[in-house]
């Protein structure tokens, strides 16, 4: 055979490829039993994955959707996005695929609920669909925490920095300004796009926050997906990792992205219900195992990005009765991020905001995102905050003299005023904040450039 011989290419290949793939036939099961939690479907066992979606026509004519959330030989156990009023033994239910979602650019300033569809009552651009089990960058390609962010709040640049990348828990019962600091956060912190998750609020606060907290200001920059508290557990599960996809949609565009999620608490409420439903125990101290690698696989794709792709910093909100920092959830999520900020209701009864407990709380971006002179102040602002905690009560209580302790005056006398820093907010930079925490100490800073 000579060279002019040889078959052209098939120009169709990939065409034919993706026709060939297609199924001439789409599995249908149908409704063997029903609860109000959920049904159980017969004849799609063999077509579906845990967590892929089914659909189905309600008595209405409308298209539902449900969630696979048990498998077994001959059966799937499916638990519906909606109410599962109007549904029948018999109905036809049809496998979708796994989850995903379609986010645009054109989602900032927008509100979505789990599913991407708009939740303001204006036409929504759908994107390219995205899956909501995307894997997290690969460990041994993705970089390490960038460079320190500014947030404009003193605590924040100068004892708690928040490094690119970086992932924190932010544990505060209610009532001690959770909401106005995430918003000062979207508002104010260096980054091009905020994806905010709002899980399991209700309704008047979804409003409230979008209205109060994030201002214009804040949504010119943001895309708020929510899942109120009155939607079933599996769309305030869902709603999470929606929001995850929506961040790594601007990610793999390069993009700065601060994630903010509120609150792990009611994911981790809202997996229960769909957990415990689907038969699993809830034998985690409350909660079912499955809780752990839910709650990591979120912690894990947020993080920095690899290659051409952008970085996710994350918040994450954990809701904590009387600063409890052993409850499960709290438990579970401590050892997969990278620092944790305490919101003391002391703190925020005596009217300092945000208020956050520096001495209870950790930055892992440290010392490496701050030059070694702001590593030594903020070495001298932990030992001085150290002494108070351990001498406060005698000091009060009358039981100290004065005069007796050198290091126990200076604290005494400094941590007022170190106090008031920690309040600074509309910093510039966070040279600004050590500048005011070196002026306290009486020592020198010739700004430190920061060393990422
Ligand atoms: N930066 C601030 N400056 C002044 N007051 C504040 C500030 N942050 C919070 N507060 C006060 O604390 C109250 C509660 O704040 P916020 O709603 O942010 O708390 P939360 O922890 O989110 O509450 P919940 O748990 O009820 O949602 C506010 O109504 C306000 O009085």
């Amino acid at each position: 055979m000579t060279q002019t011989d040889v078959p052209p290419a098939d120009p169709f290949a990939s065409l034919r490829a993706q026709v060939a793939s297609i199924r001439a036939a789409c599995p249908l099961g149908r409704i063997a039993s029903l609860d109000p939690s959920g049904f159980v479907v017969e004849g799609l066992s063999d077509h579906a994955l845990l967590g892929d979606e089914l659909v189905y026509e309600d008595a209405a004519g409308a298209v539902q959707r449900a969630e696979v959330s048990r498998l077994d030989r001959g059966s799937l156990r499916a638990t519906p996005f909606g109410a599962a009023d109007g549904l029948r033994i018999g109905l036809p239910v049809r496998p979708a695929g796994g989850p995903r979602v379609s986010p645009h650019d054109g989602w900032i300033g927008r509100i979505v609920d789990p599913f991407g569809r708009a939740l303001d009552d204006r036409p929504l651009a759908p994107g390219v669909p995205v899956s909501l089990r995307a894997p997290a960058p690969a460990p041994a390609r993705r970089r390490g925490m960038g460079a320190r962010l500014s947030t404009g709040l003193a605590v924040f640049d100068t004892m708690l920095p928040i490094a690119m990348g970086q992932r924190i828990g932010l544990f505060a019962g209610s009532g001690v300004g959770k909401s106005t600091l995430l918003g000062d956060l979207a508002r104010n912190m260096e980054a091009d796009v905020c994806v905010l998750a709002l899980v399991g609020e209700r309704g008047r606060e979804v409003s409230d926050f979008v209205r109060k907290v994030l201002g214009p200001e804040g949504m010119a920059r943001t895309v708020v997906v929510a899942a109120t508290s009155d939607m079933p557990a599996n769309m305030r599960r869902r709603c999470a990792f929606t929001a995850l996809a929506v961040a790594e949609h601007f990610r793999d565009r390069g993009r700065r992205v601060l994630f903010l999620c509120d609150s792990l608490t009611r994911l981790a409420e809202a997996h229960r219900e769909v957990a415990t439903a689907a038969g699993e125990e809830a034998s985690l101290r409350g909660h079912p195992p499955s809780l752990t690698p839910l709650l990591a696989s979120l912690c894990e794709r947020a993080g920095p990005g690899e290659g051409a792709q952008g970085d996710i910093t994350a918040v994450f909100t954990v809701l904590v009765a009387g600063s409890d920092m052993e409850e499960p959830v709290a438990d579970i999520v401590r050892g997969q991020l990278d620092g944790h900020v305490v919101l003391s209701r002391e703190i925020a009864e005596a009217g300092r905001f945000p208020a956050v407990d520096v001495l209870r709380s950790v930055s892992r971006s440290l010392p490496g995102c701050a030059a070694a002179e702001e590593n030594v102040l903020i070495g001298e602002v932990r030992k001085i905050l150290g002494v108070h905690d351990r001498t406060d009560l005698m000091v009060t209580s009358g039981l100290y003299e004065r005069g007796s302790n050198p290091e126990v005056d200076r604290a005494t006398a400094l941590v007022p005023r170190l106090n008031e820093v920690f309040t600074a907010r509309g910093l510039t930079r966070p040279s600004d904040g050590f500048r005011l925490l070196a002026g306290l100490l009486g020592r020198p800073y010739s700004g430190g450039a920061a060393t990422a």
